[in-house]
């Protein structure tokens, strides 16, 4: 068992960013793994003697684990707690980031970051807030955003600002925005470079205009569920696209992005003024968030970030997303799922142009959940985890009440986030971007979340086709590898075979995803792109060479360059007679889905903000 929760500390680790895992989160596995050697895995030994069912299982555990939550003070050792705004707190911050805007370190985005941050702690109409607003519009200016600064000093103006610094600054951004509107005026009009949002390459399915006729959703004792094409497909091909059901923001991006539409937005974020986590770029994406799903998770955000895993997170906003979609009234829910013949929804099938969000839901809910084919101890981890998030919930929502006052509800309430714990745990997919490290483009994800479609696409570590998350957080799925007539579309659950050794894909697959995997990739062993770059054969070498010539195409983040490698490498990779995984067609194909991510992928404005700052 040791081993298990080792594999199950390292697959975390390995795959999940282990900087993204803070202390409490790993305090709460050390926690979980206590808990399963005094008295968990004898309960669970029983409950095999005794050939009990996963869901009898979960029955059989639920109260025991929830016994030893209370009796262990659970809460307190991981120091759960109400949500509160702090001045102090708020003026610690803005201080650490006054260090990061002093004139010798000019770390601007860092002190941004800070300065939202008191933002969001500070109270509402406090000077605390007014100063950190007046710090930020003091950044602004330095950066030449003026619009961005002007707003800054209208909100500390709201809050009560009352120096006389912000008359001046007034003065100097409008007399800087006055001499920048006339340049532009003055100044030729040079179009910028537009690039075309992908659209499907075959007409859309009647039924379903995010998806192309030729794709069949099947079923086998195989795969489960699976996505078959009717028709042969071409690398660059565009296949799906589609819209996610729920997304959460990652940890690091809460105070530069909107926790409800995403934008980049460092420097005009509003705080929600019922917690210090959410940040929004308008009143309008506030008050969206809170109707569409933050009511319920305003109270335990900051608790869901400090202490657990993303798949909490994602799962309360399912939860809170479901219950807002029955009119906020959780029995309503329950009503409509122990009427739903589960059997009988299919998103392929659903016509989209008639659907309610309550059929939309539906497609959601019956997501697999894997809950028959994993292992005890991780079911029995998922209870552990749901019932701290149970608890949370009754405490600081509006839905304790009504839970209170009817067991079944309650008994539904918990039932449904062990549901999408597990649902989130195989379904989820990273919303990726084009981040910008100090002096090139990176690939990097800025949230995480679930697709009804895109989901029922399985897993291959030498797929054939790839996600591309578009900037408005639809999700394109592009064909990387040419796909014969009435074969299966794979997607790469983040373990593709250029990037990971076999042994590591598959223990992290069979640990998140309860499937041993047999794709081509691990049946022969492919090579990663690390292994075949150190190869020393001639051919290798001219490859080599041309990996080093796209790759300083792709680095230029010029459209128009990128644009014309992207079509010269689907050509390529449509037209060679090599097979794959010769190294030429590993490394074409690595190049041409980093050139989708560069053209489609929203690039980050951090490469104007670096201007400003010290390197
Ligand atoms: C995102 S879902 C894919 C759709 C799923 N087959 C279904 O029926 O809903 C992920 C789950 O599908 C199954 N799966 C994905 N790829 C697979 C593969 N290559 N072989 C077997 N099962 C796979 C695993 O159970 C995995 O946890």
């Amino acid at each position: 068992m040791e081993e298990a929760i080792a594999a199950f500390h390292e697959g975390m680790d390995t795959f999940y960013e282990p900087q993204s895992v803070t202390c409490t989160a790993k305090n709460k596995r050390v926690l979980f793994a206590k808990m399963y050697d005094t008295f968990l895995k004898p309960s669970i030994l029983q409950a095999k003697l005794n050939n009990l069912s996963a869901k009898e299982t979960i029955e059989f555990l639920v109260p025991k684990i929830l016994d030893w939550i209370r009796n262990n003070s659970v809460r307190e050792q991981l120091n759960l707690r109400n949500d509160l705004k702090d001045n102090t707190k708020a003026a610690q911050l803005r201080s650490e980031g006054n260090k990061m805007f002093h004139p010798n370190v000019k770390r601007y985005i860092e002190a941004i970051k800070l300065y939202n941050e008191s933002i969001a702690f500070s109270e509402k109409g406090s000077t605390e807030r007014a100063l950190a607003y007046a710090n930020r519009s003091n950044i602004c200016l330095k950066m030449q955003r003026f619009e961005e600064c002007l707003k800054n000093i209208r909100l500390a103006r709201e809050s009560n600002y009352s120096g006389e610094k912000l008359n001046q600054r007034e003065k100097e951004v409008k007399n800087a925005l006055a001499k920048a509107r006339n340049k532009n005026a003055s100044s030729s009009k040079i179009s910028p470079d537009v690039v075309e949002e992908p659209e499907l390459s075959y007409p859309a399915k009647e039924n379903a205009p995010q998806v192309a006729n030729c794709l069949e959703l099947r079923k086998n004792e195989e795969y489960g569920r699976h996505v078959v094409t009717t028709r042969k497909l071409k690398v660059g091909d565009v296949v799906m696209i589609e819209r996610p059901f729920v997304t959460v923001l990652k940890d690091s991006f809460r105070y530069v992005r909107c926790d409800f539409c995403h934008g980049e937005r460092p420097f005009t974020l509003i705080p929600c003024e019922g917690c210090t986590a959410a940040m929004y770029c308008s009143e309008e994406c506030l008050s969206k968030a809170y109707n569409n799903y933050h009511r319920y998770d305003c109270g335990i955000l900051r608790d869901l970030y400090e202490d657990f895993e993303e798949v909490s997170l994602i799962d309360i906003r399912m939860i809170a997303i479901a219950i807002t979609t029955f009119d906020n009234n959780p029995e309503a829910l329950k009503d409509h799922l122990d009427a739903l013949d589960e059997s009988n929804v299919n998103g392929f099938t659903m016509d989209w142009n008639k659907a309610t969000q309550q059929d939309i839901f539906n497609t959601v809910h019956v997501l697999t959940t894997n809950q028959e084919r994993r292992h005890s101890m991780f079911v029995a981890m998922f209870i552990f985890n749901a019932t701290i998030l149970h608890t949370l919930i009754l405490e600081r929502t509006e839905l304790g009440p009504v839970c209170e006052a009817n067991p079944a509800t309650n008994k539904f309430l918990l039932d449904l986030i062990l549901r999408y714990m597990q649902i989130v745990n195989c379904n989820r997919k990273l919303l990726s971007f084009n981040a910008y490290k100090v002096n090139e483009y990176v690939a990097e994800s800025f949230a995480v979340g679930c697709y009804p479609l895109i989901s029922m696409l399985n897993h291959s570590c030498a797929p054939n086709v790839k996600r591309i998350t578009l900037p408005d957080g639809r999700c394109a799925v592009f064909v990387i590898r040419p796909v014969l007539e009435g074969s299966q579309l794979f997607d790469s659950y983040e373990a593709g075979h250029t990037l990971h050794e076999r042994e590591m894909r598959q223990s992290m697959l069979s640990f998140t995803y309860s499937f041993r995997c047999t794709c081509e990739a691990c049946t022969f062993n492919y090579p990663t792109l690390k292994v075949l770059l150190e190869g020393s054969d001639v051919i290798n070498s001219e490859n080599k060479t041309k990996h080093l010539y796209y790759n300083r195409m792709l680095s230029s983040h010029e459209d128009k360059k990128v644009r014309k490698i992207m079509a010269e490498l689907r050509s390529f990779l449509n037209e060679t007679p090599k097979l794959y995984p010769e190294s030429e067609v590993c490394f074409r194909q690595v190049e041409f889905v980093r050139s989708l991510q560069v053209l489609y992928n929203q690039t980050s404005e951090n490469a104007e903000y670096w201007k400003h700052c010290k390197p």
